[in-house]
């Protein structure tokens, strides 16, 4: 078995004396950067000034300007969008690098795809929580942590392993498991993870079910309440312990309604289309629709989000919600990170 390691496998020292650039402040960045801080590590915020440069004083951060965040630091790990970061590493981060610092991400997409092109004289490595930001932080606070994958791209200075792992473990994902895996491992399999199964194929799923439901006369409450609000409840079984775990929790008719009706919606057509998802990621050609979507200012990005964000579903699901002050909201905090009001 691929070995996991955690906590006790791993030791800072390689950190202990550096200054870590954490260029961003969104639902990564805040997560990291508080997270290193609270793990003992010295941390300077790289942003523009506006909401996230605010909310990054207001946590107590040291906040300086891209260029001069990179200046300071000897890792400096880039957590802006995916699709804004070629632009300015070629602005201000690669221009203020020196031999010997450590560039890091927390996905690959831009190395693997080469719109950043690291210089030779630096170490390069990811470390990729496996889980949203805001749950990289608030797992963090509650004592536990999520898992992480780290891998190496270019080790120059010899300590690039010491180094990518002692900052997994800063983050919190040395007490859930942290994994080894290369650049063009991590980009694939996330990408295709998102986007066939637990973004992408999630939320198509919920909404068709929504959609035959309510299109057959039932309430749109009930569907809502049916076929998303118990997806949380669900999925909270399977992963305390798998499918076994929700089966046991579930009836028995329900265990025989999953055993002959889930193949019938997920069936080999739909496994054959997630094998076309994952060719088009593996040979360039989703990187290449994305990177020409934001070069033409996100046409399609825009009107289908703005769809979305009108679906019946969304507007039955804000009302209830609503109604239910316990249910906690990232997109809040994440407002929060990104608008500096508390
Ligand atoms: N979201 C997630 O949970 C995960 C993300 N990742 C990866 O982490 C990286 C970061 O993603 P994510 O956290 O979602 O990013 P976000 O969209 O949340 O990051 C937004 C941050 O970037 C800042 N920013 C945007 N443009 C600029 C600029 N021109 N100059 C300075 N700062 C800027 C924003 O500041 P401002 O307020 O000024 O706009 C804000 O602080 C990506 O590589 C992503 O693939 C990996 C695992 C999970
Ligand atoms: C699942 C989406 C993700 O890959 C993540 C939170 O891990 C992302 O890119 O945001
Ligand atoms: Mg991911
Ligand atoms: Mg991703």
């Amino acid at each position: 078995m691929t070995k996991v390691l955690y906590n006790h496998d791993i030791n800072e020292k390689a950190l202990q004396e550096k200054k870590i650039a954490v260029i961003g402040y969104g639902s990564q960045g805040h997560a990291h950067a508080l997270n290193l801080k609270e793990s003992g590590f010295q941390v300077v915020v790289g942003l523009r000034p506006g909401k996230s440069w605010d909310k990054a004083v207001e946590d107590g951060h040291q906040v300086e300007s891209v260029a001069d965040a990179t200046k300071q630091a000897d890792v400096i790990m880039i957590l802006l969008p995916d699709e804004y970061q070629p632009k300015i590493y070629a602005e201000s981060i690669e221009p203020n690098l020196e031999e010997g610092n450590a560039l890091a991400f927390a996905h690959g997409f831009n190395v693997h795809f080469s719109q950043i092109v690291p210089p030779e004289n630096v170490d390069v490595f990811l470390v990729a929580p496996k889980g949203p930001g805001h749950l990289v932080r608030r797992t963090f606070e509650d004592g536990a942590g999520v898992p992480a994958l780290f891998g190496i791209y270019q080790d120059y200075t010899g300590n690039a392993t010491e180094t990518a792992l002692a900052y997994a473990k800063g983050v919190g994902g040395g007490r859930a498991g942290i994994l080894e895996t290369t650049f063009q491992e991590e980009t694939e399999t996330d990408l295709f993870g998102e986007q066939a199964v637990l973004c992408g194929g999630v939320t198509s799923l919920i909404k068709a079910g929504f959609e035959t439901l309510t299109e057959a006369g039932y309430q749109p409450e009930v569907a809502y309440f049916e076929c998303l609000h118990e997806m949380k409840l669900i999925v909270d079984l399977l992963y305390e312990g798998g499918f076994e775990n929700m089966r046991y929790s579930i009836s028995d008719t329900a265990q025989w309604g999953d055993f002959v009706s889930g193949p019938r919606v997920i069936d080999a057509d739909t496994k054959a289309r997630m094998k076309d998802i994952l060719t088009d990621i593996q040979n360039g050609t989703f990187a290449h629709g994305w990177i020409l979507e934001n070069q033409a200012n996100r046409p399609q990005f825009n009107a289908i989000n703005n769809r979305e964000n009108k679906h019946e579903i969304e507007v039955v699901g804000r009302k209830l919600r609503e109604l239910m002050p316990f249910v906690k909201q990232a997109k809040k905090a994440k407002d929060v990170v990104s608008n500096g009001t508390r």
